[in-house]
């Protein structure tokens, strides 16, 4: 009876979750086509009555090619950030992309929203991959999205360039090294097949012999490395869905509307029981910590007390209430955020703040 009703909440969990948008966050190196990846995508869903909603999260990119719903542009000012902080031009995306992501929550009411006549939301991404893919803040928008939303990685590589087998094997070593650290349904599209057809690519995938073969005449330290990485990689080849497409002249749509299906099935089947769990655990973990240090605050507080009720300090003083206050207010606050997030949140406190002094600084000594 128990198993058939958590049978029955499970079904209901999951069609909740279909009801929702799928979320394809489109990540590629720079120049691989994402952007007109998304444009493609967009018209044809426009064409076939299904427009999707779509969030630029550039903030770097000079013009949108799309119609596009939500624009990081909007609302951070890249450029404005890089004078302010004196930032270089990477610097500059990865703040603006953290102060987006402390506003993310308003993006995913207005996904929300959307749930009833949108299949399909894409979140178009940085060129400079690493800067959403290895940041806090690109981590903090792809486990938001996961955790609400049917949630697919479309990893966009360039047929063209990589008919080079060693810039192939680093394509490949990027893919992989996302699909482990995202642990999300993955998607390689293996993009320009109206210039180069991607089979070279699948058969390197399917053969080690013919990758050999392809790398036969090179002898090359990176030729090598590609050569034993091969055998390596042969396990995350085995599951992985790669389609060829064409972002210029829509050949492959429909393949990849398929894999995009597959992959919500597995995003059910196999992300969600891994998330839960993982969910649990964190609570349980959670909850250790809050006691922890509820402890200690009550030891910290007794003995402030303790010192403020002697004798000679029976009055408590108005300082020392505003410390018993803010302390307590930072108690509470942090009290909210996990070790990693308390940190993080410390640290990019103290970054911004000090790139304002600096900028300051300047500002007072060219104004003298
Ligand atoms: N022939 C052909 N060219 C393409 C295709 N997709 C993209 N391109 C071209 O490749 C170049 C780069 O495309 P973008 O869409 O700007 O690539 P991107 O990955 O968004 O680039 P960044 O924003 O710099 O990361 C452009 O000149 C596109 O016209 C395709 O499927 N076929």
């Amino acid at each position: 009876m128990a198993t058939a009703l958590l049978t029955e909440e499970k079904m209901e969990k999951s069609l909740e979750r279909h009801k929702k948008p799928v979320c394809l966050i489109v990540l590629g190196m720079a120049g691989s086509g994402k952007t007109t990846f998304v444009q493609q995508i967009t018209s044809r869903l426009h064409s076939r009555k299904n427009p999707p909603y779509v969030i630029n999260l550039d903030p770097a990119c000079r013009e949108v090619p799309y119609p596009v719903n939500i624009d990081i542009r909007d609302t951070v000012n890249y450029k404005e950030v890089m004078k302010q902080y004196s930032l270089g031009p990477n610097g500059g995306i990865v703040t603006s992309l953290n102060l987006f992501a402390t506003k993310f929550d308003q993006v995913i009411q207005l996904v929300e929203k959307r749930s009833a006549n949108t299949d399909i939301a894409i979140f178009d991404t940085p060129g400079q991959i690493e800067v959403f893919t290895w940041s806090a803040s690109g981590t903090i928008i792809t486990e938001t999205l996961a955790a609400l939303f049917p949630t697919v990685v479309v990893y966009v590589m360039d047929t063209v360039r990589s008919v080079s087998p060693v810039t192939f094997m680093s394509n490949m070593l990027y893919a992989c090294s996302i699909l482990y650290k995202l642990r999300l349904p993955f998607i390689v599209v293996m993009n320009k097949i109206d210039v180069v057809k991607h089979d070279y690519a699948m058969e390197w995938m399917r053969d080690f012999d013919a990758f050999e073969l392809a790398l036969n005449s090179d002898s090359s330290y990176n030729a090598n490395l590609s050569r034993s990485l091969s055998l390596t990689l042969d396990e995350f080849y085995k599951d992985l869905t790669a389609v060829g497409f064409s972002a210029a002249t829509g050949e492959g749509f429909d393949e990849f509307l398929a894999a995009v299906d597959a992959a919500v099935v597995e995003y059910e089947t196999d992300y969600c029981p891994e998330h839960e769990r993982l969910k649990k655990l964190q609570v349980e973990a959670r909850a250790k910590d809050k006691s922890r240090q509820i402890g200690k605050f009550e030891e910290d507080y007794e003995e402030e007390n303790r010192l403020i009720d002697r004798p000679t300090q029976r009055r408590v003083s108005h300082q020392n209430e505003i410390l018993l206050r803010n302390r307590a207010f930072n108690f509470f606050f942090f009290f909210c955020l996990d070790e990693e997030d308390r940190l993080a949140h410390k640290s990019f406190r103290s970054f911004l703040e000090e790139q304002k002094k600096k900028q300051q600084s300047k500002s007072n000594s060219a104004s003298s």
